[in-house]
């Protein structure tokens, strides 16, 4: 049994902790807003986030961070990725060099383009990191539906530990040594299911929801590749295995955004509605610019950016991608194949 630490009590931080505390493990949840840990408290819920789901009372539920992190041995930072810098600032000169931390949220950093484990290895050099990604919606998890993730670390011996930590008989964790392309199936699915959320607000049909996840797909790993994924990594949980769960889910917040987005609402509208974290809006200026400094062609984020940064009518965006140049279909594979990437 280990003490483990779950820093952030939103939806998926909170369905982690139940599923940890069946395994058997001590469960620390640092909750940063009072009143939301008075609730945990005294409800046994996390309404906001997981309805009427009840929360054990053996989850140490802390809204003190010295006493969150105690003894911990594995820390999971279950934050925003804009919130993942200033999380792990404040567990600098608090930690041990042996905790293990693993993050799970899905971004890429506003600001600095960077990954997450870019951010936690320039905070936290010393302590291993992991990172657990794939199909798996907080909402489902909660209820115990047999899902699929990867642990990916650089570290083979801590993800196969963090492989043990979390697998259960409805909750089953590969290994993986590719972090760079676990980490970027996560992030960047994200602006195709908000894509593909746009194409179900204006009304467009299963044709197009299969084009935009195929070819979205493909942009994503012709931009892994250049940043150093393992191609094989987009065919696993972490990469279609996603794609396919938030592109087809009402669970998923950015295919919400897109619907709601598609159906003409601003974004400010849209983001006051969902009032959860929609990653995939800030994934798209960063996967913008990583693609421009990469010199990486990716139609469909460059569209959604103009839908979202520079005012672009959606449904010119979706003229502008049907009449591109003419294309090979597997161009972009043969290209990867035989290129200095
Ligand atoms: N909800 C889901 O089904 C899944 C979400 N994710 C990813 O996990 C990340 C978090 O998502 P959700 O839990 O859904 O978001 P959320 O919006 O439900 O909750 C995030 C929580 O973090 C808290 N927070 C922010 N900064 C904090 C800090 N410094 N210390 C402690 N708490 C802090 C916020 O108050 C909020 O309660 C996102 O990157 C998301 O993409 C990944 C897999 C599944
Ligand atoms: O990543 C997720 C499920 O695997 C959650 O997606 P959303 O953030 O779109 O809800």
């Amino acid at each position: 049994m280990d003490t483990i630490c779950i820093m952030g009590a939103g939806s998926w931080g909170s369905a982690l902790a139940l599923l940890l505390n069946n395994n058997g493990h001590k469960v620390n949840l640092y909750v940063r807003n009072e009143s939301q840990a008075n609730e945990m408290i005294n409800t046994n819920k996390n309404s906001k986030y997981l309805g009427d789901i009840i929360i054990p009372s053996e989850i140490n539920i802390f809204t003190d961070l010295d006493s969150a992190t105690k003894d911990a041995s594995v820390i999971v930072l279950a934050v925003s990725s804009q919130a993942t810098r200033a999380a792990v600032l404040s567990l600098q000169n608090k930690i041990s060099s042996n905790v293990i931390l693993v993050n799970v949220s899905k971004g890429l950093e506003k600001g600095t383009n960077k990954r997450i484990s870019e951010v936690v290895g320039e905070l936290l050099p010393s302590n291993s990191f992991v990172v657990l990604s794939g199909p798996s919606h907080a909402e489902e998890v909660a209820v115990k539906m047999p899902t699929t993730v990867v642990a990916a670390s650089e570290n083979i011996e801590a993800a196969e530990y963090i492989q043990d930590v979390f697998s259960s008989e409805f909750f089953r964790v590969y290994t993986n040594p590719d972090v760079i392309g676990v980490e970027l199936g996560g992030a960047l699915k994200n602006i195709i299911a908000f894509g593909s959320g746009i194409i179900d607000g204006l009304g467009y049909g299963d044709n197009t929801k299969a084009g935009i996840m195929t070819r979205g797909l493909a942009e994503i790993a012709r931009l892994g590749v250049a940043l150093g994924a393992d191609i094989s990594t987009f065919a696993g949980l972490s990469g279609i295995g996603d794609l396919i769960v938030t592109c087809t889910s009402m669970h998923s917040r950015n295919r919400r955004a897109g619907i709601m987005i598609g159906q003409g609402k601003t974004l400010e509208e849209t983001l006051a509605e969902i009032q959860m974290v929609v990653e995939g809006i800030t994934a798209t200026e960063v996967a913008y610019n990583l693609a421009l400094e990469k010199n990486i062609d990716m139609p469909i984020t460059a569209e959604i950016y103009k839908v979202l940064y520079e005012g672009k009518d959606i449904k010119e965006t979706i003229k502008s991608l049907m009449t591109r140049t003419k294309k090979h279909e597997t161009e972009d594979l043969i290209h990867l194949k035989y290129s200095e990437f």
